[in-house]
């Protein structure tokens, strides 16, 4: 079984990972599968630009967790679709040394539930369970997708309301 671990740059995939590995249950990057769908490297927003069609076709479904903010798109069994409050988001990625433009446009692409649209555009809803990291430690994050996984936890599409976020800068 594979399960993909999205959502927007700053709700916590690198940092569950890494209490993943730490547990011994081993994650793999979607960066790691990558390499040979690199078109080019856009250095004003220091990105890779991926091929991403070309990513998912010649994608090999592999066992375990895949992690990173495309995962979605992947023919994953089951999908964790991380979320933060907007605000809170943006002091996140403050703290990471993100230019206020991307600050802005990853609050603004949280506020809007574009990562989770995307995936329910992929897999149906069953298979979806999507986690507000805001209020929760990263080890309760982790506990609780771990649940989800072994199949303990129902999923959950409980989306939380942002709307207010949208259009302003946070
Ligand atoms: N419940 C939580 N789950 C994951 N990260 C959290 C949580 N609460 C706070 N954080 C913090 O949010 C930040 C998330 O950064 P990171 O893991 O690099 O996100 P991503 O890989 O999604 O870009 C870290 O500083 C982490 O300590």
């Amino acid at each position: 079984m594979m399960t993909a671990l999205t959502g927007t740059p700053g709700t916590g995939k690198t940092t569950i990972a890494a209490i993943f590995t730490a547990r011994g249950i081993p994650v793999v990057s979607q960066k790691e599968t990558m390499g040979p769908h690199i078109l080019e490297h856009d250095a004003d927003r220091d990105t890779d630009i991926i091929d991403e069609d070309a990513w998912v076709d010649a994608f090999v479904p592999m066992e375990g967790i895949i992690e990173g903010h495309l995962t979605h798109l992947l023919p994953a069994d089951r999908v964790v679709v991380l979320r933060c409050r907007p605000d809170i988001l943006a002091a996140r990625l403050r703290a990471r040394g993100y230019s206020e433009e991307k600050v802005q446009e990853n609050a603004e692409a949280e506020a809007l539930d574009a990562i989770l649209i995307e995936t329910l555009e992929v897999h149906p809803e069953e298979q979806i369970t999507v986690i507000d990291t805001t209020d929760q430690s990263p080890e309760q994050t982790a506990d609780e997708i771990e649940a989800f996984i072994r199949g303990d936890a129902p999923h959950s599409l409980a989306v939380p309301d942002w709307s207010e976020y949208l259009g302003r800068r946070v």
